[in-house]
């Protein structure tokens, strides 16, 4: 390859100059480089006038005498490589990595960045579906409730998304038991008496960093050997909603003393729910795409999970599973503690032994939903609890006492009336022994519960999702929680602080309090963000860097793959098929119509690609672009 006027000219790779001109530099550049081809190109003596004189002749000419004879290959050559240096690169685009992205862009900071996300959509653990069950009515599978006076309430409400408020007392709570719903008085012995009087008293003297809830529970009850039965099971029930479902954590690892004020009950709280009717764009996710992602949209990968970050160099890079390398200053990590208690990205070099420590041990919980769905137009629901919010059935035993016997009920909410969606619930060890039941298990149980509950006519629901966050590759869980042994404050600030450029968020990473919610991944975000423009990273002059592709000889795809650079995606160059074919000279020349090409680009990637990339190694590709081969 020879550098000429700014140009390369390139023997091997059968690139059409004409495609270039056909394509916009909308299309084929990357919205993070300024250098265009077409710009390149043009610095090509003589060919000014072929370009201007836009006609099927001259872009005959141009087929001809560019593409055919030579193969010229405009790229940004040497000179200007450091355009592939991002200046941010933000791992996932979950709550974390948007409010990363939109603080840097929004207090100017750079806008200079990327976001990488593996799935296929935004959001990571805030998860809304719109119009699942029915039109007009949002589904929670993640994240369901608002907080007051906190950054997520304050932007819902600026959107005007639609959110009602959760009335948790004791008149909206029902208690059943196998033969149906309890007597008040029955109901006020169990929940005031045992559970609020006794049992609440008993752990709040108990409770310490060393103790775990199961502790306080067996001891509780080793100390009244005399307890009946419902007593013992509305107390499993109980602590089974106020703690494991709050924090997702099994009990026997729950820290009771960080944790304790969860269980009284009798402060009783009254929350914003977002599951509610509301129109289109509503929910979790709306507040997500309407709101903090809405100006950055087209800088958001999916489909791209990352597996190495290496900032052994002069520049952090990022390397896919879509073969990508990506170049940048910094980077920040907001990818769930479940995800990195897996390693499933390596970091070079490796995470030091204060991390790892934090890693193993704070919690990472499980906590998961059946939403249901009954069309009243076809379906009995007479049966309905109406004016219940929560209910919880107490069983006869200790063993399924935790087994989808809480639920709650999403028809209690303004504009809900003629909607009949219920959800049931469960959460740590329940939820992971549960979750590795089959959509047909997992109904009967449930469906049984809720026929204990209200009688054996409730039919089947005619739509329900079951969801089960821990077998989710990207998530390994649901929420982080606080494991018993010590106060993990301090561990949550080591997960949090940086690596030389690397940066770390995610709700795993609070220390004020909120993690595992919504409202500490939007705040560790941000304060990610501000974090590398505190460092001054950023300002700090590029290094004499040069990669060793770019986006037009990344030769992805061919015998000698090279990853392609800044964001672009390796894929079939499926613009060939529209190109006119050429017959204005002898015969018809329609090469190009005809020939596969594979191209660094910025568009997605489709599935089958990815599978192909799938068997190349990566040793194999990073090994090929030191090694100088290739195009270069
Ligand atoms: C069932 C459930 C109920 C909840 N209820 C509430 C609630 O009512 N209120 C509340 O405030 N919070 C609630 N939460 C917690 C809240 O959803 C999370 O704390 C918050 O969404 C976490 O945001 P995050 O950005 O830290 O992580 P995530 O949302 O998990 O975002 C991280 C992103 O990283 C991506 N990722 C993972 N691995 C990779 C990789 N290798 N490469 C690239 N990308 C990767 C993921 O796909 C994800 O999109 C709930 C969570 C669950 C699961």
């Amino acid at each position: 390859m020879t550098e000429f006027n700014g140009c390369i000219l390139d023997y091997d790779i059968h690139y059409s100059p004409l495609l270039l001109f056909q394509e916009s530099e909308k299309k084929f550049s990357n919205p993070m480089r300024s250098s265009n081809p077409m710009r390149c190109l043009k610095n090509l003596p003589g060919i000014e006038e072929l370009i201007t004189d836009y006609s099927p002749h001259s872009l005959t000419i141009v087929y001809i005498s560019i593409f055919l004879s030579l193969g010229v290959l405009c790229s940004t050559g040497s000179a200007s490589t450091n355009d592939d240096i991002l200046d941010v690169v933000i791992i996932g685009a979950g709550w974390s990595g948007l409010a990363a992205a939109n603080y840097l862009i929004e207090a100017g900071i750079t806008e200079n960045i990327l976001i990488l996300e593996a799935r296929d959509r935004i959001g990571g653990r805030s998860y809304t579906n719109d119009g699942l069950f029915e039109s007009g009515h949002p589904v929670e599978l993640g994240s369901n409730w608002i907080y007051p006076d906190t950054n997520v309430f304050d932007l819902v409400n600026e959107l005007g998304i639609a959110h009602d408020t959760t009335v948790f007392d004791f008149d909206t709570l029902g208690l059943y038991d196998s033969g149906g719903e309890l007597l008040e008085e029955e109901k006020s012995i169990l929940v005031d008496e045992t559970f609020l009087k006794d049992f609440v008293k008993y752990a709040d003297k108990m409770a310490n960093d060393e103790t775990s809830w199961a502790d306080i529970k067996q001891s509780y009850f080793t100390e009244r050997p005399d307890l009946d039965s419902s007593k013992r099971q509305a107390i499993n029930a109980l602590v089974h909603t106020g703690i494991s479902i709050e924090f997702g954590s099994p009990l026997n690892e729950t820290n009771s003393g960080t944790t304790k004020e969860y269980l009284e009950r009798g402060d009783w709280r009254n929350i914003e729910v977002m599951s509610v009717s509301g129109g289109e764009g509503g929910g979790y996710t709306g507040a997500l795409s309407r709101g903090l992602a809405k100006s950055f949209e087209e800088k958001i990968k999916t489909n791209t999970p990352v597996v190495k970050i290496d900032q052994s160099g002069d520049v952090v890079e990022v390397y896919t599973t879509n073969g990508q390398v990506i170049y940048a200053r910094s980077v920040i990590v907001t990818v769930p503690l479940g995800v990195l208690k897996k390693s499933s990205i390596e970091f070079v070099p490796p995470l030091n032994d204060a991390k790892l420590e934090a890693i193993d041990l704070i919690g990472m919980g499980n906590m998961n939903k059946v939403l249901m769905y009954w069309d009243m137009t076809t379906q009995d629901v007479s049966w309905w609890p109406e004016g219940k919010v929560d209910m919880q059935l107490i069983t006869d035993q200790d063993s399924d006492s935790e087994d989808w016997t809480y639920f709650y009920n999403d028809h209690s909410h303004v504009g809900n009336e003629d909607y009949h969606a219920m959800t049931s619930w469960n959460a740590g060890d329940a939820a992971d022994r549960l979750e590795k039941n089959t959509d047909e298990e997992t109904m009967d149980i449930v469906l049984g519960n809720l026929r204990k509950m209200f009688g054996n006519d409730v039919p089947s629901p005619s739509k329900y999702i079951i969801t089960r966050w821990r077998s989710e590759e990207f998530s390994g869980g649901a929420y982080s929680f606080d494991t018993v042994g010590s106060d993990l404050t301090d561990y949550r600030k080591t997960l949090g602080e940086p690596m030389n450029n690397v940066f770390f968020a995610g709700e795993a990473t609070d220390i004020d309090g909120w993690f595992g919610t919504a409202v500490a991944a939007y705040t560790t975000g941000v304060k990610a963000a501000g974090e590398i423009d505190d460092s001054g990273i950023l300002d700090m002059p590029l290094p004499d860097f040069q990669p060793t592709c770019t986006r037009m000889h990344g030769r992805c795809g061919e015998e000698f793959d090279e990853a392609c650079c800044s964001g672009m995606s390796c894929v079939l160059d499926d613009r060939m098929a529209p190109i006119p074919t050429f017959t204005s000279l002898e015969g018809s020349i329609n090469t190009i119509t005809t020939t596969m090409i594979w191209i660094c680009s910025p568009s997605q990637k489709k599935e089958t690609e990815r599978n192909r990339f799938g068997s190349i190694s990566r040793i194999s590709r990073t090994g090929h672009r030191f090694s100088g081969s290739g195009s270069d």
